[in-house]
């Protein structure tokens, strides 16, 4: 696997955009430089990705470079032969941009200041990194217009509206097919509440020196990509020649009620697809015949249940757990609480999901059981993070939950994020919204239990994070989004996995 550059793994604020860029002029090259060579490898991927030059593009352009990039990009197409329109709503713009305007008249571009119709596709270049207050009503008008338009948009850099931080729209947004964005990811696009507006997600990079990063971001940057190097290295692989079953990892997993009999057996199975060496699944008493029959190599415990279905107590009585997880399908009950004090208490690394996060969440005095040294993981959705923390999923409200709380976090959705307590994060690019279904959540919490016995606690919440979303993508891509259902992924995640490091298992066995 070629090695990654630092540009291919770094996650900006728009200041540390500006200030890397700052670094770039201050050394001498030229504004408008840069800009022809960024807007140039943008327009030669849109000649490659769209070759129909009977269809008419549109180009939007706004007040600054960004506005300068859509205007590159316009001039280029149209010397390649493709129909262009432009629309410039704006009275005024930055003087390369009002340069590059004048030589596009010069050159015959139909320019309009009213929202032109008969445009085949939009190429968005309104506003970039910055944006940098709310749109008027003007602007939030002409954005409208172009995502009511039913054509396809393609934005630059990041989809006009979006704050670059925060990934919210200032007013409005457009709603992009794809966003290229330029150079270095922007934190913004990686954000829960941009994923309506950024469509698929693409990079362009144009070279930046990997000093020029390092001067403002720094030789570990906090934040970053999660990469398929990044994963890959976090796998409990390749296995130690003296493995023994014990030393492989030993996973408690305590799941499932009556009501929610699959979230249990889903859980089990991802967990065995993690190769731990041993599984204790603790199940209700009802449900341990189908829990022996679907994963027979578990050690399944049946539990007294309540006489709701929930687990009424846990018995077992040896702690002898490299990682105990809880949550998928367990209920929210009296006796679930009681279990979790005991694991809380215990300095086990502990995995907590589901209902059990929502437990949680009714009492966050329990939180304060936790030894401050112990490792405890949690993969909430949008929702529980809510009910957890009392806000939406933002950079600032998950480092802040992660460092208080001593947690490493798996914020679920698009774009998903490991948060750890220190403040680095890891964002994967490219999730499927096909996961967005019932129990793919158990998939993950087994399966990042059982990573969890086997590895340290931040290379399980990332090996696991990707490993389950890229299986669920090679899913989608064969059997489309509606064949990602919780069971298919429970059972593809080994063969994926297998086929992904082809090359790297030919490799260790060559050696
Ligand atoms: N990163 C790089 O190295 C390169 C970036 N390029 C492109 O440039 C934009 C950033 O350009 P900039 O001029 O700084 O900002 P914008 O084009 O996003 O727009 C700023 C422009 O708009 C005004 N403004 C800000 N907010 C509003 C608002 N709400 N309403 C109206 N006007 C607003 C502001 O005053 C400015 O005049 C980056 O995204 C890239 O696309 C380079 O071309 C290549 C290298
Ligand atoms: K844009």
């Amino acid at each position: 696997m070629a090695a990654l550059s630092l540009a291919d793994r770094v996650v900006v604020t728009a200041e540390q955009m500006q200030a890397i860029e700052s670094r770039l002029f201050a050394a001498g090259m030229p504004v408008a430089a840069l800009m022809e060579k960024v807007a140039g490898l943008l327009s030669q991927r849109l000649q490659m990705a769209y070759p129909d030059r009977t269809q008419r593009w549109g180009i939007w352009v706004g007040p600054g470079h960004n506005g300068g990039d859509a205007l590159v990009v316009a001039r280029e197409l149209h010397l390649q032969g493709y129909p262009v329109q432009i629309w410039h709503p704006f009275e005024r713009r930055k003087p390369l941009t009002e340069a590059h305007l004048q030589f596009a008249q010069h050159l015959g571009i139909s320019i309009a200041c009213d929202y032109p119709e008969h445009c085949d596709r939009w190429l968005d270049g309104g506003f970039g990194f910055g944006l940098n207050r709310p749109l008027n009503e003007a602007t939030q008008t002409a954005i409208a217009q172009l995502n009511d338009s039913g054509k396809p948009i393609l934005s630059i850099d990041l989809p006009s509206g979006l704050d670059t931080d925060s990934g919210e729209p200032l007013g409005a947004a457009i709603r992009a097919e794809r966003t290229y964005c330029l150079g270095l990811w922007k934190q913004g696009l990686l954000q829960l509440v941009a994923a309506p507006w950024h469509g698929e997600l693409e990079r362009v990079d144009f070279g930046i020196a990997e000093a020029d990063i390092v001067a403002v971001l720094g030789p570990v940057p906090d934040r970053q990509i999660l990469t398929d190097e990044a994963a890959i290295a976090a796998l409990p692989l390749p296995i130690a020649a003296d493995a023994h079953k014990y030393r492989r990892g030993q996973l408690l997993l305590i799941a499932g009620s009556q009501r929610y009999r699959g979230a249990a057996l889903l859980a089990a199975l991802a967990a065995r697809s993690s190769g731990v060496g041993m599984m204790t699944l603790a199940v209700p008493a009802s449900l341990s015949a189908i829990a022996i029959a679907q994963v027979p190599e578990a050690l399944v415990v049946a539990c007294p249940e309540t006489e709701t279905g929930e687990i009424a107590e846990l018995p077992i009585d040896r702690d002898r757990y490299n990682a105990i997880a809880i949550g998928p399908g367990v209920g929210t009950g009296p006796t679930i609480r009681t279990i979790l004090h005991r694991v809380l208490q215990q300095s086990t690394p502990f995995l907590i999901d589901a209902d059990a996060l929502t437990v949680l969440a009714q009492h966050p005095e329990d939180w304060a059981l936790r030894p401050a040294e112990a490792r405890t993981v949690i993969t909430p959705h949008a929702g529980e993070f809510q009910r957890l923390f009392g806000s939406a999923p933002t950079p600032a409200s998950l480092s802040s939950a992660a460092s208080e709380r001593s947690l490493i976090l798996v914020r679920k959705g698009p774009s998903p994020t490991v948060v750890t307590p220190v403040g680095a994060s890891w964002a994967l690019v490219d999730s499927t919204p096909a996961l967005a279904r019932g129990g793919r959540g158990d998939v993950l919490t087994g399966l990042l239990g059982g990573l969890l016995a086997q590895t340290d606690a931040v290379s399980a919440a990332i090996a696991a994070t990707w490993w389950h979303s890229r299986t669920a993508q090679a899913i989608a891509q064969k059997q489309t989004a509606l064949g990602v259902t919780p069971t298919e992924l429970a059972a593809q995640l080994t063969p994926w996995l297998g086929q992904r490091l082809q090359s790297e298992i030919a490799q260790y066995l060559a050696s």
